[in-house]
C-alpha cells in the first residue's frame, strides 16, 4: 500500500476532529477552550523493544496510544488528539496495517481522542511509531514531579508487574495468561484518575520502567527522599521478597505512582478496577529506601534504562 492510499482510504476517516482538516492540510489547527493549557508528550515504541513482531497490529496501535495517554493522565490531563510517526519496516504488510488501523479506530472510540495528524515513512529496518498526544488542562492545574513534600505519603494505582509477566506469556516463557497478556499488549492508561487526583496529589507521575526506578525519579524531582515498603506492593497472588522486587522493577505497569498529604482522603478516588494502595512515605533525606520484612533491601536494579 502507498502511502497516499494509507492516508485517505485508511486513516483520513479516522479523522474526524475539524482541527484534523481531513488530513488534507499540512497541519491541524486547534482552539483550545478558553481557560485551558495545552499539555503535549511524545513517547515512541520500537518493534522488539516495547512490543514484540508477532503482537497483533491492533493492539500495537492500542498500546502506541495508551502509553501516551498514560503520560497525559500523569499530568492530571483530558486528552485531545494524538499525532503520529510511523516508520515502517518490511514487516509491516498491508494485512498488517489494515489491522494496525481497525485497532487505531478502535482505541480512539475507546479514549475519545482525535486523530490529528502525523507522517509516514518506509526504511529497511525494525518498525518505529511515535505518536505525540495532545490534552488540557485548566489554567495552572496540571500534577508535575516536584511537588512533593516531607511527610507526604506514597501511593499506586492498580497492580505492579502483571505487564511484565505478560511479557514473558507473550515470549512463550510463561504459561497462557490472557489477563497478563492483556497487561502487556494493551495497558490501560489512568485518565480518570489522573484528573481526579488534581487538587489532591502533591505530585503525580506514570510508572513505565518499574515502580523503584520511578520512585527514584519522583524523588529526585522533588528533592527528597522515598521509602518504599516491598510488602505493601500490591501484587497480583502471593509472591516472596524476591518476586516482588521482579515485579518492582519490571516496568510498562501504566499505573500511576503519587503523593498527597498524609491524611488526604483518597478512598473515594479507588474504584473496583483500579484500587490505590499507600506504599510508602516522603523523607527529608534524598535517595530511594526500599524496605524489606529485615530492613533495608539494596535491589541490583531499580528498572528499565534504554
Ligand atoms: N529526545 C527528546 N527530546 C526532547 N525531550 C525529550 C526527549 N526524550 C525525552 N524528553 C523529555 O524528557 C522528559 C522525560 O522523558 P521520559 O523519561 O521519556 O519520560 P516519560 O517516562 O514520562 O515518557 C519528558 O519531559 C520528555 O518530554
Ligand atoms: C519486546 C519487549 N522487550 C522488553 C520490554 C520491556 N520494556 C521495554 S521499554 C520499557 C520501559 C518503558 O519504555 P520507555 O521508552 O522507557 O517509556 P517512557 O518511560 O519513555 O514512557 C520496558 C519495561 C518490552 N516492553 N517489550
Ligand atoms: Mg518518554
Amino acid at each position: 500500500m502507498r502511502e497516499r492510499a494509507l492516508i485517505a482510504d485508511l486513516l483520513a476517516p479516522l479523522a474526524t476532529h475539524r482541527a484534523a482538516r481531513g488530513l488534507t492540510d499540512d497541519a491541524a489547527v486547534w482552539l483550545p477552550p478558553l481557560g485551558r493549557e495545552v499539555v503535549l508528550t511524545h513517547d515512541v515504541i520500537a518493534c522488539g523493544t516495547h512490543y514484540l513482531p508477532d503482537d497483533p497490529p491492533s493492539d500495537v496501535a492500542w498500546k502506541l496510544l495508551a502509553v501516551n495517554l498514560s503520560d497525559l493522565a500523569a499530568m492530571g490531563a483530558e486528552p485531545v488528539g494524538v499525532l503520529l510517526g510511523l516508520t515502517l519496516g518490511g514487516h509491516e504488510d498491508d494485512d498488517w496495517l489494515r489491522g494496525f488501523v481497525a485497532g487505531l479506530g478502535r482505541a480512539l472510540t475507546h479514549f475519545e481522542v482525535a486523530l490529528l495528524g502525523g507522517d509516514t515513512v518506509r526504511w529497511g529496518g525494525a518498525a518505529v511509531l511515535g505518536c505525540t498526544a495532545v490534552g488540557q488542562v485548566p489554567h495552572g492545574c496540571a500534577l508535575g514531579r516536584d511537588g512533593v513534600r516531607v511527610g507526604d505519603a506514597v501511593w499506586v494505582s492498580g497492580t505492579i508487574g502483571d505487564a511484565g509477566r505478560g511479557l514473558a506469556v507473550a515470549r512463550g516463557e510463561a504459561p497462557h495468561d490472557k489477563r497478563l497478556l492483556d497487561r502487556y499488549r494493551r495497558p490501560n492508561p489512568r485518565l480518570a484518575l489522573g484528573r481526579a487526583l488534581v487538587g489532591t496529589a502533591t505530585a503525580c507521575m506514570d510508572v513505565s520502567d518499574g515502580v523503584l526506578i520511578d520512585a527514584q525519579r519522583l524523588a529526585a524531582a522533588s528533592g527528597v527522599g522515598i521509602e518504599l515498603d516491598l510488602a505493601a506492593l500490591p501484587v497480583t497472588g502471593d509472591c516472596d521478597e524476591a518476586e516482588r522486587l521482579i515485579r518492582a522493577t519490571a516496568g510498562d505497569d501504566y499505573e500511576l505512582l503519587f503523593t498527597a498529604a498524609p491524611d488526604a482522603e483518597l478512598a473515594a478516588l479507588a474504584t473496583a478496577k483500579v484500587p490505590l494502595t499507600r506504599i510508602g512515605r516522603v523523607v527529608a533525606e534524598p535517595g530511594l529506601t526500599v524496605l524489606g520484612a529485615h530492613g533495608l533491601i539494596t535491589p541490583a536494579r531499580l528498572g528499565w534504562e534504554h
